[in-house]
């Protein structure tokens, strides 16, 4: 994939970005920005707030996932930036997860090009050599919630609105070994058996007992907190946090990277089935009909 500034460029997935903005911040440091992924770059501190902002709900498309999927690596490749707060532009969301119109209707070369973007998107961030610390600011279920599970930190603003969980068994679907095997990293086996088979969106509280978030916090604070936490961790030389974190997590990164065909076949004749598709649309037809 190529990223060719201030020009639109065409991915090797086809998916077509509009121009790259580029602006100075308050600090001095180049502001950029995709239309759909916003980066507030401090330099001097060596961190770069990513913002979330497809809306209304942040659903993780194609273009939106490819665009995530570009910055991160150019963030990764610039030295200036040790540290990643991601967070949301929509207000009430943090992610409503993948977009299920990517997963409906679609032909199986579709869902196939879908999954890789959201295998790609997870090992991006699962395997970041920056601290990547999640300001939670919304409701963030199944692949929002997933994202956030990525982060060396979370911390989640304190409202019963923003549950955070893998909800995907109440959709009709299964999350798959690696979203498993990240939630079981973070809150344990047990936890994550009653939390997966019951499809459990946790409130803020509930969240922070069971270890899904780290630290719940103000609304008003959460941006503060998140700094501060980074600003803990940016203080362990990079070399001995980066072999720490590859050690810790190279497992689960490779159970993936040595099956991601596999993996895409999988989930394309899943999500294929008549069945499912049925279950799917039955969900978004509903989460329609909330509002009337
Ligand atoms: C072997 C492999 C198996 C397959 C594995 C697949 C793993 C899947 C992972 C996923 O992430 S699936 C997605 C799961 N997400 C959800 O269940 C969240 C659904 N959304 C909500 O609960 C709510 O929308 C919200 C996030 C709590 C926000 O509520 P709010 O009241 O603020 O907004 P809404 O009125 O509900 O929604 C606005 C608008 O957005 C549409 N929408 C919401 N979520 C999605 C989504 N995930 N994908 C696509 N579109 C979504 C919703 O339908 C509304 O649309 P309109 O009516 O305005 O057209």
């Amino acid at each position: 994939m190529a990223l060719l500034a201030g020009r639109t460029v065409l991915l090797r997935a086809g998916v077509r970005l509009g121009a790259e903005a580029a602006t100075r911040g308050g600090n001095g440091a180049r502001r950029f920005a995709s239309h759909r992924v916003l980066v507030e770059p401090d330099a001097a501190a060596g961190i770069a707030t990513i913002k979330l902002k497809n809306p209304p709900v942040n659903s993780l498309s194609l273009e939106f996932l490819t665009e995530l999927i570009i910055c991160l690596e150019k963030l990764e490749n610039d030295k200036t930036f040790r540290g990643i707060i991601l967070t949301s532009d929509c207000p009430g969301i943090f992610s409503a997860g993948l977009d299920l119109r990517e997963m409906c209707g679609k032909n199986p070369a579709h869902y196939a090009e879908y999954w890789r973007a959201v295998q790609e998107i997870w090992l991006k961030l699962y395997l970041s050599n920056m601290v990547l610390v999640a300001a939670i600011n919304g409701a963030s279920p199944a692949g929002g919630c997933l994202m956030a599970l990525t982060c060396d930190y979370r911390v989640l603003a304190d409202n019963p609105r923003y549950r955070i969980g893998l909800n995907e068994t109440l959709l009709g679907i299964i999350a798959p070994f690696w979203f498993k095997d990240n939630l079981v990293n973070t809150i344990g086996h047990r936890a994550a058996d009653r939390a997966l088979q019951l499809g459990l969106l946790f409130p803020p509280t509930e969240a922070l007992q069971v270890g899904m978030v780290d630290q719940v916090v103000p609304e008003d604070q959460i941006h503060s907190t998140a700094l501060s936490v980074m600003s803990q961790w940016l203080a362990i030389p990079d070399h001995a946090r980066q072999l720490t974190k590859s050690m810790m997590r190279k497992a689960t990164a490779d159970h993936l990277i040595k099956q991601r065909e596999a993996d895409i076949q999988n989930f394309v004749s899943f999500i294929s089935k008549d069945s499912i598709q049925k279950s799917l649309q039955v969900y978004l037809e509903k989460l329609k009909q909330k509002k009337h």
